[in-house]
């Protein structure tokens, strides 16, 4: 069985490519092979792979940047993505793509669940909610798994961030009310491949999607605030860097970010599993 991985250079690409190793030949492409702003080409690469699963973690993540180019966001964590459902419904395939916290708008310090209403503060957010809406409206059998602040020991994160930063300086300001969940991507990959190993087990049916395919929140269990998280970044690494809390208002930029970002992960752990909690994950990683 060929699975199609996008993104195999960014953080959970690169994670998936192994975790996905058992349950298919997988054919991971990078920007390079597969430019997701270039929808004739996605569309190309799809249909001389001919997978029976397109996993698609490659997206515009740049949620600043995305601020000043919201044609091209778009295009790559919208257009792209519908693309790759109408390939993969022409080919009797299923798609796994990946969704972010801020297709909410934040505002309810409650941890949010699939149903709730979503509202994106910023142009990367819409364009997030955006592939989810053309995935979803294309009828192709899919999981999309929503997930949230995303570190690893590779690419770009903020874990790694503040690892450089706290070594520069003598002092940090960060934001101490914007509430979320820090996911590692690990655990993002190993997750999906519990789930699919669950849908190889039927074969990959149209029952075993109809049942379980849809949307799910997948992010850390627990929850904090960036300043916190650094914190126990900085003390797990051994690095003497004073913390100053600050409020948002404080930092600002070209993008606004949700203030409560949490996602409950209830649906997801009642049907497929375990997920740890945050600093759990952060000390394995780490180590
Ligand atoms: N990072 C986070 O904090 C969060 C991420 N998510 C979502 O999770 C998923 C995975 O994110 P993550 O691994 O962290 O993201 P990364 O930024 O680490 O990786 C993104 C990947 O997408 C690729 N990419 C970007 N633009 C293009 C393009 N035009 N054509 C082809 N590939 C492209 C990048 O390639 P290149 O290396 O060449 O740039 C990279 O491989 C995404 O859907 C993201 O929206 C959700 C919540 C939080
Ligand atoms: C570097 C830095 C950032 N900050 C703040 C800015 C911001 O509010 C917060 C997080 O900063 P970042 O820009 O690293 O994180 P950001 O790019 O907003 O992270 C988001 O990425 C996208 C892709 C997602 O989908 C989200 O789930 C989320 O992970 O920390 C400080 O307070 N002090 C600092 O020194």
């Amino acid at each position: 069985m060929k699975i199609l991985l996008t993104g195999c250079s960014g953080q959970v690409g690169y994670e998936l490519e192994r975790s996905l190793q058992g349950l298919g030949e997988v054919v991971a492409v990078d920007r390079s092979r597969m430019d997701l702003s270039d929808l004739d080409q996605v569309r190309d690469v799809v249909r001389a792979v001919q997978p029976r699963l397109i996993v698609n973690p490659a997206a515009y993540t740049a949620v600043d940047k995305a601020e000043s180019e919201p044609e091209l966001a778009h295009r790559i964590n919208a257009q792209a993505p519908g693309v790759m459902a109408e390939e993969a419904l022409r080919l009797g395939a299923a798609l796994v793509h990946y969704s972010t916290d801020y297709v909410f708008p934040g505002d309810d310090p409650g941890a949010r669940v699939e149903t709730d209403a979503t509202g994106p503060l910023n142009v990367y957010g819409a364009s997030k909610l955006a592939g989810e809406q053309a995935i979803v409206a294309s009828g192709v059998p899919h999981l999309i798994l929503r997930t949230s602040w995303v570190y690893g020991m590779r690419g770009k994160n903020f874990l790694l961030t503040m690892l450089r930063l706290a070594k520069e300086r003598d002092e940090l300001r960060i934001v101490a009310d914007q509430h979320g969940a820090p996911t590692w991507s690990r655990t993002i990959a190993d997750t999906t491949a519990t789930i699919l190993a669950q849908a190889r087990a039927h074969d990959f049916s149209a029952d075993w999607w109809r049942e379980h395919g849809g949307i799910y929140h997948l992010s850390s269990q627990g929850q904090t605030t960036w300043f916190e998280f650094t914190q126990a970044i900085i003390e797990q690494a051994g690095i003497d860097c004073r913390l100053v809390p600050i409020t948002s208002a404080e930092y600002p930029t070209p993008a606004r970010r949700p203030q409560y970002s949490v996602l409950s992960s209830q649906r997801l752990l009642e049907r497929f599993g375990h997920v740890p909690h945050w600093r759990d994950a952060l000390r394995l990683c780490m180590q």
